[in-house]
Formats: structure tokens, sequence, C-alpha cells
């Protein structure tokens, strides 16, 4: 399959977020990545509903919702409502996963888990097969535009073999730090979907640069 790309709309412009969406219709990517911080599981918020929703009655893809907040079971139908196709709730903040995950798949989203960069991805080992997606957090969660963890690679090659029987249509999103000088070795590292916030909405040409994180193509290594 194909990677996919999914700008996270954090690093957009928020006095002009309907253009910024515009853009993204009209542009390569494949999804929109929706950043939700509540300011206790990371210390930074961002935005919530009523944002979500906006987005929602302009986008014309997939809205891939990464819930940064603590026990996200409280708002998984809001978020739904809201408008989002993919929920993807911390390993961290989630003490019945397992229920969670069920929870999301009811309301019919694609299911995600996002992990931190100092989780062992053995955790994974139980929940990988229940489970649509791994958002792995290539820098610690929180903020837009910081340096990506080289120690990703080997994650996304670990991950990988764990999921090879139970689960190999698993998606591995990367998050954090993305570019145009990493994106090839995370694909070959097993990665298949890319979120990108600066790499795309800091460039000059935010079409060129998502169609550039698109037109990546590997030649996929055996892990
Ligand atoms: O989840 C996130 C931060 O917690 C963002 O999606 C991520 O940081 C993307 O931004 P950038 O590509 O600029 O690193």
């Amino acid at each position: 399959m194909k990677h996919l790309v999914a700008p996270s709309i954090l690093s957009a412009d928020f006095a002009n977020l309907q253009r910024d969406i515009e853009m993204l219709n009209k542009s390569d990517a494949d999804w929109i990545h929706v950043d939700i911080m509540d300011g206790v599981f990371v210390p930074n918020i961002s935005f919530g509903f009523p944002v979500v929703k906006a987005v929602k009655q302009h986008a014309l893809k997939p809205l891939d919702v990464h819930l940064m907040i603590v026990d996200p079971d409280r708002y998984l139908n809001e978020f739904k409502e809201a408008g989002a196709n993919n929920i993807s709730v911390h390993f961290e903040a989630c003490i019945h996963l397992h229920r969670t995950i069920q929870k999301i798949k009811e309301l019919g989203c694609r299911a995600g888990v996002a992990i931190n960069p100092h989780t062992p991805i053995a955790q994974l080992s139980d929940i990988v097969e229940d489970i649509d997606l791994v958002c792995m957090m290539s820098v610690n969660p929180g903020f837009g535009g910081q340096k990506f963890i080289e120690s990703t690679y080997r994650r996304i090659r670990e991950l990988r073999l764990l999921a090879q029987d139970r689960n190999p249509n698993l998606l591995i999103e990367i998050d954090g730090g993305v570019n145009h000088q990493n994106s090839l070795s995370l694909l070959q590292a097993g990665a298949n979907v890319l979120v990108a916030g600066n790499t795309v909405f800091g460039a000059d040409d935010q079409m060129a640069s998502i169609k550039q994180l698109k037109d990546v193509s590997i030649t996929r290594k055996a892990v």
C-alpha cells in the first residue's frame, strides 16, 4: 500500500484555518491530523470540540484525531460527533485500554494507540491485534516543531516485527519532527503514515511540501 500523509493543523494559521483546510483539500494529503491537548497529559492546550467541528465543516478528507488527554473515554462520543474518523488515545493515559479501543470501534472510527518515546514497544503486544493504527511519537508530545528522536527507527522496526503475524495491516503513523530528510528512512523502517506539521505549514509552498512527502517511494526492506 502507498503510504499516507497527514498534515498536522497544530502548525496551521489559526486565524486563517478555513484557508488552510481548503489548501489541504486540494493537496495530496490523505488525512488531516488534529491534535487535542488538555494541559494535563501534556504541558500545552490546543483546542477542543468547536474547532474540530469547524474544521469538519470544510474538510474533504478524514480527520485523524490524536487525543493527548487524560481519561479520554469521557470525550469519545463528542469527538465522534465533532467529526473524527480516526481516534488515537495514549497508551499512557488509559487504564482500561482494551475497553477504550472497543468503544472507539463501536463509534465507527478507526482505533489507534499513541505511544510516547519512552514507552517500550513490547507494551503493545496484547493490544496490537485489536487496533487499526499506532501513532508513534517521535518527539515528546505537546508541541510542534521539535527535533526528531533517532531511536524511532529502531522502534518502528520492532513494532513492525511485533505486528507481522497478528496484524500485518497495522498502520504505523510517525508523529513529530517528520521532514524531507527522514521521510524515506521512516518508510523503509516500516512506517506507512507520516504526520507533518512544521514541514508542511512552515514551507513557502505548502502543497508542494505535501506532494514531496507523498511522492517518496521506497523499496521496503525486510524487517
Ligand atoms: O502531536 C504533535 C505534538 O505533540 C504534533 O502532531 C507533531 O508535533 C507534529 O508537528 P511537527 O511535525 O512540527 O513536529
